[in-house]
């Protein structure tokens, strides 16, 4: 999930990371930043100084890590720095402008770059602050365009079965629905961008009356601050009673607190997060004061392998099984034929201007795509092709560029090769689905690389995933690096 506008029926809710929020306090709470900032220090106050208004924030520490987080979050304002370690801010910005669809951006310029911010200006920038600047100067500008911004995508559909009518996702739904009146921890895993955060909220939405009226804060756990002391203090607050600062799992209330990521917990954390879930109460850090009830449920994503992390020793399992009390998984878009086309609608009436359609050849290579990236990978593809295409009819070729025309337009997917091969293969056992759908990612993966010349942040772009989860795959499914 990205930064977007809070979704009938999941409460209000404070955000750290990818969360939504309504009924904040401050005024730029309930809005998201993506901060690309290299300077640690400055990067670290702001972060922190974001966060505890309530900001959902999300900080790349280079260009890359930023052109990364923007392909993943649509959020209220970037802030840019224009002097990057791998290259100018001023590169990234004239790339990205175009695709980022009216999200404001500010430059973060040293003295001597006012005159780059201004060519910036020329491209569309919004505005530029100069170091060093009081960060309440941010603040004031970010509730400036949050009250002037048009109203943000919402992360999840207003009607809850589009994309989850396929025969899992119905199952899926049923589970959902029969833990929702309990208290129970529950763990959702599943691959990046299946869905993992639009299924929590929904979660949290089904119980209506009772939690989903209540907070639903998100903890993006790999964003926590990495000094300890700082992550304790965003999670469970600071200071003694009604004079100090309240954490996100105070913050949480009656309703839930989300931890995504929590595979990336590090050992302090996992620790006091285990306390918590086994004391149910907690104290603010300085220990001062009454301890306090953890009244909110805890739901918790991952799609890293927990029991492999927990025989690696990089988590405790201890942990793991206090999470774990109910623990399912969310397909991923390959396993949902039937859910593709409808989510693929609905990425394209929200991001088209009106009248906008794929041809029957998009939606063929539609359904017959791999779809590593799930979702996200869709939803990235129809999003670009939107603001890219300038043709009201929508072709395989816009949607999938880096095929080439005549692969696109004729490309059998690897997905229905493979079990035809199978097949006129005399002799020989049939594969697994498991194996025959590594097969398809493997074999799409090496064509996407090829296409884009080996360069894995290219190929990562085009699949709709970060290059982090690409080197995992190459690695898991044997691609070379080339
Ligand atoms: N049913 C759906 N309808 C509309 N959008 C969806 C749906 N499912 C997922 N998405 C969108 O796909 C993207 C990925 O979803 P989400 O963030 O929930 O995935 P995830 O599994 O939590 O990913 P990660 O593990 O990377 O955090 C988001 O932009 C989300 O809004």
């Amino acid at each position: 999930m990205s930064g977007g506008a809070p979704r009938a029926g999941s409460g209000p809710g404070y955000a750290i990371g990818r969360g939504l929020a309504t009924a904040a306090p401050a005024r730029a709470a309930g809005t998201s930043v993506v901060l690309i900032e290299d300077d640690p220090v400055l990067g670290q106050s702001l972060m922190q100084r974001l966060r505890l208004e309530g900001v959902a924030a999300h900080w790349a520490r280079n260009a890359a890590e930023g052109e990364a987080l923007l392909r993943r979050h649509r959020p209220t304002l970037v802030v840019c720095d224009i002097r990057l370690p791998d290259g100018s801010g001023e590169a990234l910005l004239a790339r990205l402008m175009p695709e980022l669809g009216g999200v404001p951006v500010v430059a973060v310029t040293a003295y001597g770059g006012v005159e780059q911010a201004v060519r910036l200006m020329r491209l569309g920038l919004d505005d530029y602050l100069t170091k060093p600047f009081p960060v309440q100067r941010l603040l004031d500008k970010l509730a400036a365009y949050a009250r002037g911004a048009p109203a943000a995508v919402p992360e999840a559909p207003g009607d809850p079965a589009l994309g989850w009518q396929s025969p899992p996702m119905r199952a899926l739904q049923a589970a959902l629905a029969r833990v929702a009146p309990s208290d129970a921890t529950v763990l959702l895993g599943g691959e990046s961008g299946a869905g993992k955060g639009v299924a929590a909220r929904r979660l949290h939405a089904m119980d209506a009356a009772g939690r989903g009226a209540q907070p639903f804060v998100v903890v993006d756990c790999p964003a926590l601050p990495a000094a300890t002391e700082a992550a304790e203090a965003l999670l469970f607050g600071r200071g003694a009673g009604e004079a100090g600062t309240p954490g996100l799992v105070e913050r949480a209330g009656a309703g839930t607190l989300f931890l995504d990521e929590v595979a990336e917990l590090g050992p302090p954390l996992q620790l006091r997060l285990l306390r918590l879930l086994e004391e149910r109460q907690f104290l603010r850090p300085d220990g001062q004061g009454e301890a306090l009830p953890l009244r909110a449920r805890i739901l918790a994503a991952t799609n890293a392998d927990l029991a492999a992390r927990v025989a690696a020793g990089s988590f405790r399992a201890d942990l793991w099984y206090r999470l774990a009390v109910v623990q399912l998984t969310v397909p991923p878009l390959r396993h949902r034929a039937e859910d593709v086309v409808p989510l693929a609608g609905h990425f394209l009436r929200r991001f088209a201007p009106g009248g906008t359609e794929f041809t029957p050849e998009a939606l063929a290579a539609l359904r017959a795509h791999a779809w590593p990236g799930n979702v996200r990978e869709l939803r990235n593809r129809v999003e670009r092709v939107a603001l890219l295409a300038g043709t009201p009819r929508l072709g395989p070729v816009d949607l999938f560029p880096e095929r080439g025309a005549e692969e696109a337009r004729a490309e059998p997917p690897a997905a229905e090769e493979e079990p035809r091969l199978e097949e006129t293969t005399p002799g020989r056992a049939p594969r697994s689905l498991a194996e025959a759908r590594d097969s398809a990612e493997r074999e799409h993966i090496r064509r996407v690389l090829l296409r884009c010349g080996g360069r894995v942040t290219e190929a990562a772009r085009a699949l709709g995933i970060s290059r982090t989860t690409l080197w995992e795959r190459m690695r898991r499914l044997g691609v070379p690096a080339r």
